[in-house]
């Protein structure tokens, strides 16, 4: 039977997999190693006894006693805290989903490729800030990485068997996020609960407003460049307000191969739990006759000078993705806790990376998960100061 463990497995991409797994036969047809939470203990412990998980684990050490109780008589494992997090995604796993949010899934990632299998990735951090270090366990663990955020794997199934040299560029779409059509003056007055609505995907919080601020995309653009190895000039960013093109790959012959879907989790973590195969999955087929039309534009980057940030970022490589991410984790909370306005999470970043610039060694890819970590503190330090 294949082994399983889901590293988020409380949030919005974790329960999406939880989804799939109970729809195909949950505890009689995958032997579930780790489930992982945070602070939904109650949730976390449902699904654990559910899937008969071997060990649940939530990350905060004080909500250790809350899962005991929650999970006593299930025979199931309770643990707490940063190492236990590593401690169970290093368990033999043949498939780890990655969903946990932020740079606090990179550790836990790794745990779980340094073991094998195949890691499928929907923490786009791991990569914006420690794309090196991936790639290095990679090649060191025999890990698969398959990719779950919905463009990258748009492109990986887009490009399917071809070579990356017919390849002349990919375009990811955006959606444009919350404010995609308000006036430039009004984005200043953005409010949390504004920032936290999307026009057409359900996902956590954080994500949903880096949507809007197209920090989303920007990672993602990163994400793209660390996962297919491809050149910035080679990635490009389309607004697509629908959500129905998640991404094109352009060959040099002149032929676009587009992925189109519905905006549904359920397709990229389903095509990378039955990777190489295509099984069949709970999600809505397109009828692209009811839906009528398409329609794309340009990004404007004054109204999202995210997109800008991203490039700066690639073209100073180094440690310039770690600070990136962190930077843009602590302006967002404080965008949450309304310390700062909407408009103010940019130049927030982009004094981070320029302050950090001058640091000895922000040249290099940091070597180590404790390198990174070094440099998210201090990011994270600069940002909040
Ligand atoms: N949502 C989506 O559709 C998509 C998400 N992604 C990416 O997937 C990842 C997850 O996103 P999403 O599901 O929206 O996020 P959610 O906020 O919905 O879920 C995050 C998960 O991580 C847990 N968590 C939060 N903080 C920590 C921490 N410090 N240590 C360990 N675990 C923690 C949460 O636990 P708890 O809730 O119990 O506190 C929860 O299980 C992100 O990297 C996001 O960018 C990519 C593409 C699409
Ligand atoms: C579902 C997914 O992959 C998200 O990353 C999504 O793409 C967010 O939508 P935006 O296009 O608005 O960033
Ligand atoms: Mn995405």
């Amino acid at each position: 039977m294949r082994r399983i463990s889901i590293l988020g497995a409380t949030g919005s991409v974790g329960a999406n997999g939880v989804d799939l797994i109970r729809r195909a036969g949950g505890a009689s047809a995958y032997r579930v190693t780790a489930l992982t939470g945070g602070r939904n203990i109650a949730r976390l412990a449902e699904m654990a006894r559910e899937l008969r998980a071997e060990v649940a684990v939530t990350a905060h050490d004080e909500l250790l006693d809350e899962l005991r109780q929650a999970l006593a008589g299930s025979g199931v494992e309770a643990a707490a805290g940063s190492n236990a997090l590593a401690e169970a995604a290093a368990r033999p796993a043949d498939w780890t989903l990655s969903a946990i949010v932020g740079a606090a899934g990179l550790a836990p990632g790794l745990a779980a490729m340094a073991q094998g299998g195949v890691l499928a990735l929907a923490n786009k951090e791991s990569l914006v800030c420690a794309g090196a270090l991936l790639r290095g366990a990679r090649q060191a663990g025999g890990a698969t990485i398959l990719p779950v955020d919905s463009e990258h794997s748009a492109i990986f199934q887009a490009l399917g068997q071809d070579d990356l040299d017919s390849v002349k560029d990919v375009t990811i779409t955006a959606s444009g996020g919350a404010f995609r059509d308000w006036p430039l003056e009004r984005l200043a007055a953005a409010t949390v609960a504004e920032a936290s609505t999307h026009p057409n995907w359900a996902m956590g919080q954080r994500i949903t407003i880096d949507s809007a601020s197209m920090f989303n995309k920007a990672m993602e653009v990163i994400e793209a460049k660390e996962f297919f190895s491809l050149s910035s000039d080679r990635i490009k960013v389309l607004v697509h307000p629908e959500s129905i093109i998640h991404a094109m790959v352009t060959h040099h012959d002149g032929g676009t191969i587009a992925h189109l879907g519905a905006p549904d989790m359920r397709h990229a973590i389903g095509y990378a739990l039955n990777w190489p195969v295509r099984a069949p999955l709970p999600v809505a087929a397109l009828d692209l006759a009811a839906i009528g039309s398409l329609t794309f534009r340009a990004p404007d980057e004054r109204r999202w000078p995210a997109l800008r940030l991203a490039r700066e970022v690639m073209a100073a490589g180094g440690a310039a993705g770690a600070v990136f991410n962190a930077a843009k984790e602590q302006a967002l909370d404080d965008f949450i806790a309304s310390r700062i306005r909407f408009t103010d999470m940019a130049p927030r970043v982009e004094a981070v990376l320029s302050a950090l610039a001058a640091e000895p060694g922000f040249g290099r890819d940091p070597d180590s998960l404790d390198a990174v970590m070094d440099w998210d503190a201090l990011a994270r330090r600069k940002a909040a100061a």
